[in-house]
């Protein structure tokens, strides 16, 4: 479980997020959306401790069914912890990359940090086969000669790779191909489906957003201003009137 509370932050007069109260339960799939900046990127970075709230707490508590050792028992505050580190994975942009490794050394050093052994990474990649279509694992070539797409696919890896419960993903679908678009949207519900994990999506792709969500979230100037339960693409006709030219 995630919560939020009275969480706030603005640059200058600029108010990037301003959420007095939010809960986000286990297991949930919730698409982000909003305007070019609507607050997305900064709800995210305030998630992941990358930036200091002026008011406010995001707390996480860890889910029972994580097999990672995690100490805290109860919920999080995660900027005055670590303990959320070891059962979430998060890729924003380019920064969270080393562009001086291969994937494969990058993957390598994850599981060094995260205490997993090789074979336990190899597998947590192997669902990733179909994605990755052979351009990013095993090919000796660094992170930063990688195309915009194949960099995108490698930290899309890494946010799951070390078989995190709750994956926060900040615009998933930039740069793929439609095939590999269509094989990231596969890919994150087969994932939790099959482990019950917590996934954030923000994207300006409402129709992916929409098919792989159950719930959305509709973001302006930094609030929510819809919450919308997404059975069978059924907050397809609000998002979409919010969205329209007209
Ligand atoms: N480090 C910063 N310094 C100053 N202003 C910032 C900073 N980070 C975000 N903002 C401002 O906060 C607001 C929200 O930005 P944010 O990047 O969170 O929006 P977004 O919904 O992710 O946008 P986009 O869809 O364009 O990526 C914007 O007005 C942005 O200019």
């Amino acid at each position: 479980m995630i919560s939020i509370a009275n969480l706030k932050k603005s640059y200058g007069r600029t108010t990037a997020c301003d959420i007095e109260s939010l809960d986000i339960a286990d297991g949930e799939i919730v698409g982000i959306v909003g305007n070019n900046g609507a607050g997305k990127t900064t709800l995210f970075r305030l998630m992941l401790d990358l930036a200091k709230p002026d008011t406010g707490h995001v707390t996480t508590t860890p889910p029972p069914h994580h097999p990672t050792a995690c100490a805290a028992q109860g919920p999080v505050d995660v900027a005055g912890s670590e303990e959320w580190k070891l059962f979430t994975g998060a890729y924003l942009n380019e920064s969270f990359l080393i562009d001086y490794l291969t994937p494969d050394e990058y993957f390598a050093f994850l599981a060094k940090i995260s205490g997993l052994g090789t074979d336990e990474m190899k597998r947590n990649l192997e669902r990733f086969e179909a994605f990755d279509a052979g351009e990013v694992l095993g090919q000796h070539k660094l992170i930063r000669d990688l195309s915009a797409g194949n960099r995108q696919k490698a930290g899309i890896m890494a946010a799951f790779a070390t078989s995190p419960s709750v994956a926060i993903l900040d615009e998933p679908f930039n740069y793929l191909d439609p095939q590999s678009q269509n094989r990231l949207k596969r890919v994150v519900e087969e994932y939790n489906r099959e482990k019950g994990a917590t996934i954030l999506i923000s994207s300006h792709n409402l129709a992916h957003t929409i098919n792989i969500s159950t719930r959305i979230i509709l973001l302006e100037h930094g609030r929510v201003i819809s919450d919308i339960p997404n059975n069978g693409d059924s907050a397809a006709r609000e998002i979409e009137n919010y969205f329209s030219a007209d």
